[in-house]
């Protein structure tokens, strides 16, 4: 069977999107998502994501993760898929509903009510979430946040001094975060924050949108920059709005790269 797919990205984090909202496709694995996902043997990109019909929403959006994990959230994708429906649309994710406004480059994006209690990032056990006893190496005294999905941010003095490729696979896979978990290490500078993020199931990646959200989230909540704030990532800026209590809204950009199809049987 041919299948259709479109390879959309959010900053450089790339997407194939496969759209199973009108047409029936065949169930996507964890062995067939990280086979389209691989970039020496496959179609290639950091997230699979699968639209579908919804009962709670609009549409449904489901991530895998390049390693072939399926996952609760992506602020990135959010952008994409707004761009590819073209209306303002509530989404269900198993991170819960978003709601996404398309915009004349991308997209404004209602991420939800973050969480900080430990057992919902979760954690291993109990501690304050705001400032962690806890490091590793040169990096210590994290904030951790759930947007959807676990995130850990370190605040350093210059993001571009931590060796996140060694570092980032050692503390996703640290026993502390039983679903593993995403790294994001930021500095501040004139009131933006720089990030740079080791995303679990993927790996250094351009952008992570909700990396982005959560990073800017725990800098509000330790009092480093005031909402809305700029969030500088390697592939360009998103804007991150979050005041106490409400729900995170991210915008920026999306883009379509391609369409093409490919034949199911190679990747199942
Ligand atoms: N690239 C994404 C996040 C994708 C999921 C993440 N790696 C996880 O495992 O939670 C984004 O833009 O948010």
């Amino acid at each position: 069977m041919r299948v259709p797919f479109i390879k959309m990205h959010g900053l450089g984090n790339d997407f194939i999107m496969l759209d199973a909202r009108e047409a029936e496709l065949p169930a996507v694995t964890e062995r067939s998502a990280a086979a389209l996902a691989n970039r020496r043997t496959g179609i290639g990109c950091d997230q699979l994501i699968l639209l579908e019909r919804s009962a709670n929403a609009d549409f449904r959006m489901r991530i895998f993760n390049s390693d072939g994990g399926e996952v609760e959230a992506c602020g990135n994708a959010a952008r994409a898929a707004a761009l590819l429906h073209g209306e303002p649309a509530k989404v269900e994710t198993d991170g819960g509903i978003i709601e996404l406004s398309p915009t004349q480059s991308g997209a404004r994006v209602d991420m939800g009510v973050p969480s900080f209690e430990w057992d919902s990032i979760p954690l291993d056990y109990a501690m304050d979430t705001a400032a962690m006893p806890v490091s590793w190496e040169m990096l210590g005294n994290p904030s951790a946040v759930n947007v959807g999905n676990p995130h850990v941010i370190f605040f350093v003095r210059d993001c571009e001094d931590v060796p996140l490729d060694r570092l980032g696979p050692l503390i996703e896979n640290d026993p502390l975060f039983p679903t593993r978990i995403n790294v994001n290490i930021a500095d501040i500078r004139n009131g933006a924050v720089n990030l740079r993020v080791w995303e679990r199931g993927a790996g250094l990646t351009r952008a992570c949108g909700t990396g982005a959200c959560a990073t800017a989230v725990a800098a509000i909540r330790r009092g480093l920059v005031a909402s809305p704030v700029t969030v500088n990532l390697p592939g360009g800026p998103l804007q991150i709005e979050w005041n106490e209590g409400g729900s995170i809204i991210m915008e920026g950009p999306a883009t379509e790269a391609y369409r093409g199809t490919f034949e199911w049987a190679d990747y199942a």
